[in-house]
């Protein structure tokens, strides 16, 4: 039979999750196990996005490669791991059928480019993983669910097994040591709550000094408030954070997002070295949050901060003028207001009386100068198969 030349070709696009319950912490670190649950929102990939495209073919030259933004990567041992955990299922496939042609025998090509800055603190790694590993999936015509290919992402990257899902999304950390019982699954697909809305506030684009792989083996190993977190805290939030999911309940929803961020990052204060990952900027937006619901009554807004000093402020779609009308009002000379989204938000004079009220004249001082950009966003959808390819008809990658 004469040699198989075919270029084979699968390309999709898989979204960010921002945690509201965070993952922090290894209880093994091989398998990449978390420590505790975690909940997080997807976000709609019309804003951010990781744009990949898995093609195989003999005729490519072994080994296995990698474009990220357009500069060869080299494989790290994650993306190996889930390079062969996929190409394990295609040849069980390959060996109940002897009509599919051998793709598993054949050296990979992963082109990808993401829509926003990578590794600095904006889960590029969650998008980045999810799309890999359901872009092989497609690929090798993988039967397998999304809650499945979970197991697979979450090696590459822990939060990156939440963004096979859209919605709001868990990662029920699991008891077995083989990890089996470690998986993302829905809790809500975005029509349940599709008001929920997210502003990021991006105080810095930079690489992040101490990475949340190794930030979060430092917090294990070293802080007693961690072991509160695991035993007691998370266990108890988790539950609350559904139900708050489920009766589409905001203020519930902000006490819980806003309570966990911080007993993230006191954690963080507590290892040893501590670990600063919010600075004063971000302190300040945490302030105008807080300022925003008192004036409101209520809680319309909720900031959550990741391994990094960017806040994401998550409110509902009705508190749009309160929220972002009032981070408009206050930072409209940062870029990322001209976009659809941006110009639909009317700026707050009236909430501009902050800027008559003294005790917060430092705040907004930190917060004008620190935030150069904001992306605003909303829920979304999880990973989709597109038929725009980052390779051509030859197999050459395809810069963008
Ligand atoms: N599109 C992609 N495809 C494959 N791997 C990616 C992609 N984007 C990012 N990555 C991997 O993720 C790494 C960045 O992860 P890192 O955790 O440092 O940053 P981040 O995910 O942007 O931030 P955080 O996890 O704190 O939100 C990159 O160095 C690369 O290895
Ligand atoms: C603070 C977090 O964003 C930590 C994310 O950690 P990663 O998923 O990047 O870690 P690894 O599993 O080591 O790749 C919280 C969260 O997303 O839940």
């Amino acid at each position: 039979m004469a040699e198989d030349k075919s270029i084979y070709c699968a390309s999709v696009t898989a979204p960010v999750n921002i945690a509201v319950v965070k993952y922090w912490g290894k209880r093994d670190p091989k398998l990449n196990l978390p420590t505790n649950s975690s909940l997080s929102v997807t976000l709609s990939q019309s804003d951010l996005r990781t744009h990949t495209t898995a093609s195989c073919s003999s005729t490519y030259p072994p080994p296995d490669t990698l474009i990220l933004n357009g500069q060869s990567e080299e494989l790290n041992n994650r993306t190996l791991t889930c390079l062969k955990l996929l190409r394990s299922m295609r040849a069980e496939l390959e060996s109940s059928d002897a009509t599919l042609p051998k793709l598993s025998q054949h050296p990979l090509k992963v082109v990808t480019a993401n829509n926003f800055p990578t590794a600095a603190g904006l889960a590029s790694s969650a998008a980045g993983f999810a799309a890999l590993v359901y872009a092989i999936a497609q690929l090798y015509q993988l039967p397998h669910s999304p809650t499945e290919l979970s197991r697979i992402a979450r090696q590459g990257s822990g939060s990156a097994c939440r963004s096979l899902f859209g919605g709001y999304v868990a990662w029920e950390g699991g008891e077995k040591a083989d990890g089996s019982d470690s998986l993302a699954v829905q809790v809500a697909p975005p029509s349940h709550w599709p008001g929920m809305r997210a502003l990021i506030l991006v105080v810095s684009a930079a690489k992040k000094g101490v990475s949340s792989t190794s930030g979060m083996q430092q917090t294990c190993t070293t802080s007693a408030l961690f072991q509160h977190r695991v035993k007691d805290v998370v266990p108890r939030v988790m539950g609350q954070m559904k139900e708050a999911v489920e009766k589409k309940d905001f203020d519930k929803f902000a006490e819980i997002t806003m309570r966990d961020s911080n007993n993230f990052h006191a954690c963080c204060l507590d290892t040893t070295p501590p670990i600063f990952y919010m600075n004063d900027v971000s302190r300040a937006a945490v302030r105008m949050v807080e300022w925003i619901n008192e004036k409101a009554g209520r809680r319309v807004a909720a900031y959550t901060f990741d391994a990094g000093p960017n806040c994401v402020v998550y409110y509902e779609e009705g508190s749009g003028r309160e929220v972002a009308g009032t981070f408009k009002g206050l930072l409209g000379g940062a870029a990322g207001w001209d976009g659809e989204r941006g110009r639909a938000v009317e700026a707050a004079e009236e909430m501009a009386g902050l800027k008559e009220d003294k005790a917060l004249a430092s705040v907004v001082e930190t917060l004008t100068a620190g935030v150069n950009r904001v992306i605003l966003t909303g829920v979304g959808e999880g990973p989709m198969k597109v038929d725009e390819h980052l390779v051509d008809e030859k197999g050459e990658a395809v810069v963008s």
